[in-house]
């Protein structure tokens, strides 16, 4: 499997419209891989709180429009990040979209963990409840977590447990937190047996200079390829079956004891 992770770079000196254009133009560029990778709320920046309201749009709304046509163009399964959702009754969602090389949505996601406690996302977006997977027929199961998920190991549990086994993150991850970054992928990998594609945003906006170093995990934690801090498309060639063999070859999963006694003491 081919998979390709486009870090764009998100400024402020870049219009939505601009960088819906440009990161369609930078999905076409990776035809003939298998699946494409775009990083959490790019149109508008992930901490750009103030943003989200204005650019805001329907689950079928311009970026949708234009990411299933940069899928069927390129014929990749398209994980085209999120976008901030608004429903039918006004209420904000961080909402991923992937879509199937003919470019039909394959899944969409609402970001389940909140970031910023009291504040920003936390409070201006609903949260999601539902975990989810995508099949990639003949090939593997996708699941599916965005940014902040990536601290919440009981929900990657829940993806595995549905069947997944590669780990898609698109995340807006800020510098400041960057060590966490690359150790919660590799510890996201090691302890699932998964592949972790975790795709993060460069550039600064609202003041919050993006972390990058988006990172590609093999089921064993090791680092197959990992980006710098700038713009780039992080290409990584591997193979899904490595997950039934390191779940044969080292069955810890099979190991897990459910439904504990709460501690006593
Ligand atoms: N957009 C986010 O979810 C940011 C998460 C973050 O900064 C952190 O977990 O640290």
């Amino acid at each position: 499997m081919r998979a390709s992770l486009i870090q764009i770079a998100v400024n402020e000196d870049e219009t939505v419209e601009a960088r819906r254009l440009r990161a369609a133009a930078l999905v076409g560029e990776q035809a003939g891989a298998d699946l494409v990778v775009l990083p959490e709320l790019w149109t508008t920046g992930a901490f750009a709180f103030e943003e989200f309201d204005a650019a805001a749009e329907p689950l079928r709304g311009p970026t949708y429009e234009a990411m299933a046509k940069a899928a069927s163009d390129a014929g990749v399964w398209l994980h085209a990040g999120s976008i901030p959702e608004r429903d039918a009754d006004g209420r904000l969602y961080n909402t991923s979209l992937v879509f199937s090389p003919a470019g039909d949505l394959a899944a969409s996601y609402r970001k389940i963990h909140r970031f910023g406690f009291d504040k920003g996302e936390a409070v201006l977006m609903g949260a999601g409840r539902e975990p989810v997977t995508v099949t990639v027929p003949d090939t593997t199961t996708l699941g599916v977590a965005t940014c902040y998920d990536l601290r919440f190991p009981e929900l990657f549990r829940a993806l595995v447990d549905a069947g997944a086994e590669i780990l898609v993150v698109p995340a807006g991850w800020p510098e400041r937190r960057q060590s966490h970054w690359t150790l919660l992928a590799q510890a996201r990998a090691v302890e699932n047996q998964a592949f972790v594609l975790a795709c993060g945003t460069a550039g600064t906006h609202a003041g919050v200079p993006q972390a990058g170093h988006s990172i590609v995990v093999d089921p064993w934690g090791e680092v197959l390829a990992q980006a710098g801090a700038g713009e780039e498309v992080l290409t990584v060639e591997f193979d899904p079956g490595k997950v039934a063999r390191t779940r044969e070859q080292f069955p810890a999963l099979k190991d897990r004891v459910l439904g504990l006694a709460p501690p006593r003491g």
